[in-house]
């Protein structure tokens, strides 16, 4: 599994312009099966699925929907980071997709954020790898050149909520049982810098400075007032209103919404890319300390405790 995710963002030449555009690098064949509705032309539609993740392209829109499908609760371990990844990577390259929606093919959940399985009692060399798989999806959905909606169906927790703010609008469900937020605090741990710079983007300092210390979680209508999702509705519409927004989103020339994107976004992706290295050091650093592990393993019981 070593080398999995082994790139950086390049620079591509777009007209005048440079245009942040992503890539994972991965040594390792993807599981992923495609077929194709169409033969090779503009309008063909395809549908790819691995263990984790099914994408749904739609060839006539240019809209591809890509699921989280790793059961029970979308956990981010090391190979959904790595399929994820693979997948907007090939969709980012493929000319027929101008707009990505994420959502989640599980009832109830989004994303459990990040597989805390992925940082408890593994070796410093199993941290650095994951933390770079981590850091590789922020920078992937956060800078990538096309555009991406989460269609939030379900609860979101820390990475499950990173993602989300990395994409262009999110829309969420409206069930009162489902939270969105960087719960990171509550577990023990601490949201890394590019975590904190996203969610002050989206939210604010103000907001991000209490949710960040209190580890809050926060209902639809709730996320919806603080301005970290942008549309509640119904459950059964969230998918219909991602696909509507994103049809909205269409209507700009591709150019000039990418630029304007990357003008926004490149100085943190830059930011990331500058100090990776040290970014996992101190990933790695922190989360092997004692107390660190001390505390996922009390959270991680406290979750199955719950349960029983
Ligand atoms: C100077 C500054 C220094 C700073 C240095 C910083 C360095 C960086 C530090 C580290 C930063 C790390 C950032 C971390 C980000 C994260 O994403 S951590 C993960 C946070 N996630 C959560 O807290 C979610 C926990 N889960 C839940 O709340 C619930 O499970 C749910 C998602 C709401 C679903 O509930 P329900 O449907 O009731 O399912 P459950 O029964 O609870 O769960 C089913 C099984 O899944 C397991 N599980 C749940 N979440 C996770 C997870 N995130 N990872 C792994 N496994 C998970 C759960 O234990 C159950 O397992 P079983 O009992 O075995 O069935």
């Amino acid at each position: 599994m070593a080398a999995v995710l082994r790139r950086g963002f390049r620079l591509v030449s777009f007209g005048s312009s440079q245009l942040l555009c992503g890539g994972c690098k991965h040594g390792r064949t993807s599981s992923l099966s495609i077929c194709s509705t169409s033969s090779r032309n503009s309008s063909s539609s395809s549908s790819s699925s691995s263990s984790h993740v099914k994408v749904d392209l739609d060839g006539s829109t240019g809209i591809a929907v890509v699921k989280f499908q790793s059961s029970p609760v979308n956990s981010m371990s090391l190979d959904f980071l790595t399929e994820l990844c693979i997948s907007l990577e090939k969709l980012e390259l493929d000319r027929s997709c101008r707009g990505v929606i994420l959502t989640s093919a599980l009832p109830k959940i989004f994303s459990a954020g990040l597989d805390i399985t992925e940082m408890y009692g593994k070796n410093p060399e199993h941290y650095a790898e994951f933390w770079k798989s981590v850091q590789e999806i922020w920078l992937k959905v956060y800078g990538y050149s096309k555009i991406a909606i989460a269609a939030i169906n379900g609860s979101s927790p820390a990475g499950g909520c990173l993602v989300s703010m990395a994409c262009d609008y999110r829309i969420m469900a409206d069930d009162p049982r489902y939270r969105i937020g960087l719960n990171e605090a509550q577990l023990g741990i601490v949201a890394p810098f590019w975590f904190k710079d996203t969610m002050v983007n989206t939210v604010g300092f103000r907001t991000t400075e209490l949710s960040l210390q209190f580890g809050l979680m926060y209902s639809p209508s709730d996320a919806l007032k603080i301005g970290l999702v942008d549309q509640v509705v119904p459950e059964e519409n969230v998918l219909s209103t991602a696909t509507e927004t994103i049809t909205k989103w269409l209507a700009i020339p591709d150019h000039a919404r990418e630029i304007s994107k990357s003008m926004m976004r490149k100085p943190m992706v830059d930011r990331l890319l500058a100090s990776r290295e040290s970014d996992i050091k101190n990933f790695v650093n922190f989360i092997t300390k004692d107390s660190i592990q001390k505390s996922l393993g009390f959270y991680m019981n406290s979750l199955k405790q719950r349960k029983a």
